[in-house]
Order: C-alpha cells, then sequence, then structure tokens
C-alpha cells in the first residue's frame, strides 16, 4: 500500500508540475501576442474587429538583426587534443573536394605569417593551404590597404580577414595597438551569432599565441552584441574578466557598440580608461575617443551592414572611427549588389576614388589606395590559376564600377543542388514541410542536418511549436531560432545544433549570413527570400568549404502567379552576370515534392504511389495535432492564430504598394525585391488557408487599427 502512494505521489506532483509549466508557457505566449500584431480579417466573411489597444504594429517582422541591447561572453567551441587530428583531416579531405576552393599557398610555407598562427591554423582548424580569397587579399591587407572582396559562400572570408589583421597587430614596429591600453580592431558583423563565431575563431588563433606572450600582453578578443545585460560589456572592456585591460579585437553587432559610442553606455563612467592614458599624458575620455583610435575596421556581410536596418548604425560608428584615409577598412561578403557599390564609392566607407562628373564617373587612379578582388565571376576563376597572389599582389585593380551585381550560377551553383516546388494552396504548408523533412530522414538516418528558413520569427516560433508540442518528429533535436528569442536561448540552440549530428534548426533571417554550421544536408525556404543576395547567403549554410549541398525552395501559391506573370510580361530575361533565383534554369524542379502538391505528373508509377502514400501519411499524422489546435490547446492555438497574423501583416507588407492616384493614400509599406502584385483581400485568402491549414477552425479576430493600416478597412 505505503509503496504505491509513494509511487503515485511523485507521478501525481509531476504531472502538477507539467501543468503549471504548460499553463505558464502560454501565458507567456499570450503576453508576448499582447505585445505584437493584432489580427486579419478572414477573407471570405466580414472582418472580426477587436478593441483597440495600445500600441499596434503593422510588421509582422521581427528585426531579425540586432537592435541593441546587452553584451556577454562569446561561446567557445574549441577543438582540442585528438578532435584536432580528427578535424584537419576531415577539412583537409573536405576542402579538396572542391578544386575550386583552395590555392597553391600552403600556409606552412608562408614566412609573412607568425609561427604561431601557423600553428593554428594547422592544429586548431585543420588547415593547409588558403582558399583563393584568402590569398588574393593577404598580402594587400597585410601592407594595409583596404580591401573590398567578394568571394561565394563558405570560402573562409573570415579567417581571410582576421589572419592579416592579426598579423598587422602583432607587429609592434606599426604600433597599431598596445595590449590592454587600445582596441587593435573592430570587426562589425550583422548578427549576434555571426559575431559569436567570428570572435571564436579569433580566440582560437589568439590561443596558440597567448601561450607564448607574457600575462600583461596576452591577446583577447571581446565580444558584444544586443539582448544581454550591458553591465556584462563593461567588465568585457574593461579587462574585468581578465584584468587585461581593452581587447585586442572588439567584435560588434551594430547597434550595441553605437549605444556604447553615442554616450548613454555605463562604459563612459567608467575611469579606467582616464587612468591608464593618463599615465602616458593622453585624454581620454569617453569609450568614443578609445574606438576613434583603433585603425583597423571590418564589415563582414558589408552589404548588410551597409543595407535595411543597419545602415544607419554602421554608417554612424564609421563615423566615430578614424577618417577613411587613416585607417584600413576590410570589406568582405559573397555579394555586394549595385547599391552598396554606389554607396560605398560616394559615402566615406572607402576611401574616395571614383568622382561623379555630370553624371559620367571619372576614376581617379591616383586616390584609388584600396584594393577589389572578386574571386566570383572572374574568368581566372579556375583551380590553376589559383598560384600565389599574396605578396606579389597586382596592383589595385579599381573595379568598383564594374557592372557584376551577382555572379554567374556556375559559381555560386557549384557545390549545391538546388531545387525548387510550388505549393498549390498554403494548407499544403505543414504537410509539405513534414513530408520534406521525413524525405531527407529517409535518405540518410544517421546523416541529416537540415535548417529551415520561414518568413517571419513568430512563424518559426509556431512551427517549432507545432512539431514539437504535437512530438511530430521527436523533440530532442529540433530547435528554433529567431529574434524574438532570449540571448541565451539563442546561443543554446545554435550551439546545439552546431554540435548535433543529425537535426533541424528551424529559423528566420538569423541564420541567413556567415553561420559555419558544419555538415548541413539541406536548407528549406517555407517562401522565397526577400532578395536575390538572401536566397544565395541562406543556401550559402550548405556546401561550405568543399562540401557539396542541396536546397530546396518552397514557393508560395502567389509567389508562382508572380513568376508566371513575369514570363507572360516577357520580363523574364536574365541580365548577364546576374543571379535571379525567380528565373534560374539551374534550379530544378522538385518532381517528387511537386507531384505530392499535385504541381506536375509523375512517370514513374511505382515511385509515385510511394510517394503519395508519404505525404498522404504526414497527413494523417498531423491531424491529432491539428486537432490539438482547433480544440484550443494553450500553446498550439495562440501560437496558430499568432503565426496567421503574422502571415497576414508580413505579405500584405511585401504588396506592391498602390498607385496614389486610385487609392489615395499609400496604406502599407514595400519590402525590398519582394514585391507581390496580390490585393490585401487575396493575402487574406492565403493566409486563411494557412490557418485551415494549421488546423484553426476560425480565423482570429483582428484590431480595427491594424485592419486599416492593412488596408483592410
Ligand atoms: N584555407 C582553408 N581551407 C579549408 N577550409 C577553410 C579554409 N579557410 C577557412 N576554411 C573553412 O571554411 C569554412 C567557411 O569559412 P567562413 O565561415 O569563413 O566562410 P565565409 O566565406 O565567410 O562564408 P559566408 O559567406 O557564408 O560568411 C569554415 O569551416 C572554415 O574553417
Amino acid at each position: 500500500m505505503s509503496s504505491t502512494k509513494h509511487n503515485e505521489s511523485p507521478h501525481a506532483f509531476y504531472r502538477i508540475m507539467e501543468t503549471l509549466v504548460l499553463i505558464g508557457f502560454g501565458l507567456l505566449l499570450l503576453i508576448s501576442q499582447i505585445e505584437g500584431l493584432a489580427g486579419s480579417s478572414p477573407p471570405r466573411r466580414p472582418p472580426r474587429i477587436r478593441p483597440r489597444r495600445q500600441s499596434p504594429s503593422t510588421s509582422s517582422s521581427d528585426s531579425d538583426f540586432d537592435t541593441g541591447g546587452g553584451s556577454s561572453n562569446h561561446n567557445k567551441s574549441k577543438a582540442t587534443g585528438n578532435d584536432r587530428e580528427e578535424l584537419r583531416v576531415r577539412r583537409h579531405e573536405q576542402a579538396l573536394q572542391d578544386p575550386s576552393l583552395l590555392t597553391t599557398v600552403r600556409f606552412s610555407d608562408r614566412t609573412d605569417i607568425h609561427p604561431d598562427t601557423r600553428r593554428a591554423l594547422e592544429e586548431g582548424f585543420g588547415l593547409r593551404a588558403m582558399t583563393r580569397v584568402q590569398a588574393e587579399t593577404y598580402g594587400a591587407a597585410l601592407e594595409g590597404r583596404s580591401i573590398l572582396a567578394r568571394s561565394r559562400t563558405g570560402t573562409g572570408k573570415t579567417l581571410a580577414f582576421l589572419l592579416p589583421t592579426i598579423e598587422r597587430l602583432l607587429d609592434s614596429d606599426l604600433d597599431l595597438y598596445q595590449p590592454g591600453r587600445s582596441i587593435g580592431c573592430v570587426i562589425l558583423a550583422p548578427t549576434r551569432e555571426l559575431a559569436i563565431q567570428i570572435a571564436d575563431q579569433a580566440e582560437i588563433l589568439f590561443d596558440y599565441h597567448n601561450k607564448q606572450r607574457p600575462s600583461n600582453k596576452q591577446l583577447s578578443v571581446a565580444c558584444i552584441y544586443g539582448g544581454v545585460k550591458m553591465q556584462r560589456d563593461v567588465r568585457l572592456l574593461t579587462g574585468g574578466y581578465r584584468g587585461a585591460g581593452l581587447p585586442t579585437i572588439l567584435v560588434a553587432t551594430p547597434a550595441r557598440l553605437l549605444e556604447h559610442l553615442e554616450g548613454n553606455s555605463p562604459l563612459n563612467k567608467n575611469h579606467r580608461y582616464n587612468r591608464n592614458h593618463q599615465q602616458e599624458q593622453r585624454s581620454k575620455n569617453s569609450f568614443a575617443d578609445v574606438v576613434a583610435d583603433t585603425k583597423i575596421v571590418v564589415l563582414d556581410e558589408t552589404d548588410r551592414l551597409l543595407q535595411k536596418s543597419n545602415q544607419y548604425e554602421t554608417q554612424k560608428i564609421l563615423g566615430f572611427m578614424a577618417r577613411a584615409e587613416k585607417r584600413q577598412t576590410l570589406l568582405f561578403s559573397a555579394t555586394i549588389p549595385r547599391a552598396v557599390r554606389r554607396l560605398i564609392s560616394t559615402s566615406s566607407v572607402l576611401n574616395k576614388k571614383v568622382k561623379h562628373n555630370n553624371g559620367r564617373r571619372e576614376r581617379k587612379d591616383d586616390d584609388a589606395t584600396f584594393l577589389e578582388v572578386d574571386c566570383i565571376g572572374n574568368k581566372n576563376d579556375r583551380p590553376d590559376d589559383t598560384a600565389p597572389v599574396g605578396d606579389k599582389q597586382s596592383p589595385a585593380a579599381v573595379t568598383l564600377d564594374a557592372e557584376i551585381e551577382g555572379s554567374p550560377d556556375s559559381v555560386h551553383r557549384q557545390r549545391i543542388e538546388e531545387t525548387f516546388a510550388v505549393l498549390e494552396n498554403m494548407s499544403q504548408f505543414i504537410p509539405a514541410l513534414l513530408a520534406i523533412i521525413r524525405r531527407e530522414k529517409q535518405r540518410d538516418s544517421q546523416n541529416y542536418k537540415i535548417l529551415v528558413f520561414f518568413p517571419a520569427g513568430r512563424m518559426v516560433r509556431f512551427m517549432f511549436q507545432f512539431f514539437t508540442i504535437g512530438v511530430i518528429e521527436g523533440k530532442n533535436n529540433i530547435w528554433e531560432i529567431h529574434s524574438r528569442m532570449s540571448q541565451s536561448s539563442r546561443t543554446r540552440a545554435s550551439a546545439a545544433f552546431r554540435n548535433a549530428r543529425n537535426g533541424i534548426l528551424f529559423s528566420s533571417d538569423v541564420s541567413a549570413r556567415g553561420l559555419d554550421y558544419p555538415d548541413i544536408s539541406l536548407v528549406v525556404q517555407m517562401g522565397a527570400p526577400s532578395s536575390d543576395q538572401d536566397y544565395i547567403h541562406r543556401i550559402g549554410r550548405t556546401g561550405r568549404a568543399g562540401q557539396v549541398g542541396r536546397s530546396l525552395l518552397v514557393l508560395l501559391p502567389f509567389e508562382r502567379q508572380k513568376k508566371e506573370q513575369r514570363r507572360q510580361k516577357g520580363g523574364n530575361k536574365k541580365r548577364p552576370g546576374k543571379v535571379s533565383y525567380r528565373n534560374d534554369a539551374s534550379i530544378k524542379q522538385d518532381r517528387q515534392l511537386s507531384s505530392w502538391l499535385n504541381e506536375c505528373g509523375h512517370d514513374d508509377h511505382e515511385e509515385m504511389s510511394s510517394s503519395k502514400s508519404l505525404y498522404q501519411k504526414c497527413q494523417d499524422d498531423l491531424e491529432s495535432t491539428r486537432l490539438k489546435v482547433r480544440s484550443g490547446h494553450v500553446v498550439l492555438t495562440t501560437g496558430a492564430e499568432a503565426a496567421y497574423k503574422t502571415f497576414l501583416a508580413h505579405y500584405v507588407a511585401t504588396i506592391k504598394p498602390p498607385n496614389k492616384s486610385k487609392s489615395g493614400t499609400k496604406q502599407y509599406t514595400n519590402r525590398g525585391n519582394s514585391v507581390n502584385n496580390l490585393k490585401p483581400s487575396e493575402v487574406l485568402v492565403h493566409a486563411e488557408d494557412f490557418a485551415r491549414g494549421t488546423g484553426l477552425a476560425d480565423a482570429p479576430e483582428m484590431e480595427e487599427t491594424f485592419l486599416s493600416k492593412l488596408g483592410l478597412l
């Protein structure tokens, strides 16, 4: 008897705890929604209007990029011991699989690389030869020249800017930095995870140096970014952790760094800088004064930092630094669109070199002190043309006005097999995704790693809830990441996915740029990205550093309409050298998935029938979770409602604005390249289909203000 009681009471206790946790989770979700968007109007019945709230937002999209916050230590992921040897062999084997990746320049042969750096590269990273972008930029960067470099995703751009930077900082003749008393280099990155990743790589390099350096001359990295307490930055930037003063390299997301520079920072109340520099009789009163002395700045993912939400912060930060002529500026990305080139040539990002004269551009070669390196689309982009360039670098190849905007297909795509399919109806959104995941697992149940992009953070959250609470595919190796999560959860999810052998990461665009998750087998995009550049960066999470990869673009029903309209208008011709996934014949149709979605016929009857049964099974398996959504599950139902509203707001925001003369006012905004020719009411129809696919019986209520902002009232 008593033993039974003892057994039961813990169970009861756990049941109660489980219920409490669920209720808490649900409440949190409700609160987060109350702060966010209001709803949408159902398309096939009158809109249900909710009373007005305090501060509604029309935009569903997260700012997936840093908007300020706090600072923290970055994650450390270092290879040690036997891992190093394994890593070295694996990396080398992978790199050799891509003959266009590596040059003949071996790290061990270069005497202008410090022996400790060489050891770090070989033992810590497992690398032997330079990639092309590394070889072509190293010599010029070492001379202190500014560089604008473009090289495809996963070709080692991070080390391309870290290596020469570290070598220059170590050169005491240059007097670029004094350990603890100045910051040698500021590196800006558009997302927190990317900043952490860069800092990790710098730290591996520094570890090899620090073993040989006296304790008062240790090299250090600080990584600061939004979403954590500012006080943490203070400790990092004043050497509170190591007692070592300022870091050698500061990696930061723009908004957070700007917060410190603009004066509100607790850093400016700290007198450490004064004390240090008073000894040298220099007056340094604020953190901005310290940064003004930094002579090397790197903009990783340059085009992202100089566009959209980051542009303002980045340019302001550059304004705090030494003038372009007096600093070294290293600009790296896989994509440099024309607008960014124009900005670079006309602003003070780099030393001015192109003058505008009555609409004609005149090149002033004598002013051209920076090097432009384009490893994409260059006619020399062949393995045997990758001979050492290094110190014998040719004179500045001034090609800022070059017409290359994207790149030839072959270059970006040679390591990635790209496919697409189109949803017939938005209610297929979830079953299609489930079928894609199951098919990938069936392909190789021991080695699947899938990164799935969704259009907005709230959709990521809901899909994650749907898959994990619904326990459709097991919940242990699925993670979510988007800007609505706490930074600690983001960091955990990112690290877990990085270390996982098998796994699925549901993500917003926070994972689109720069992140080097190893061994991703498939990148799935549920909906078109907002630009061709985003497409390139998203698929570039696979097929990196010599690996091969696969990507699948799942277009939504109205995205196909756009494609067809463009074709009818004859606007389907590709400009040479311009990447456009929308019109690209090298993206093959995923015939199996398309047949599941009734997109096209299928010749192979046997394959067809088994395909059907997989998709059908997915549909069947989703029913129990849909039932939970329908019957008011505390998390799933509210999540589905939030996702519905997010979908609506996100896609209404991409509608081409109405003609002023016809409608009087423009009520919604246009977002980047992703313009849809839909009417808001048509988006409502698709949103309702999406809602039905989640299991919702009714479209949620919406606020009047929200509806009117969307142009639905
Ligand atoms: N010389 C090299 N040989 C082989 N692998 C390398 C070399 N240099 C870097 N790598 C590896 O290549 C991978 C991609 O590097 P990195 O993240 O710097 O690429 P990237 O060009 O910055 O990509 P993205 O454009 O996506 O930001 C990393 O795992 C890195 O360790």
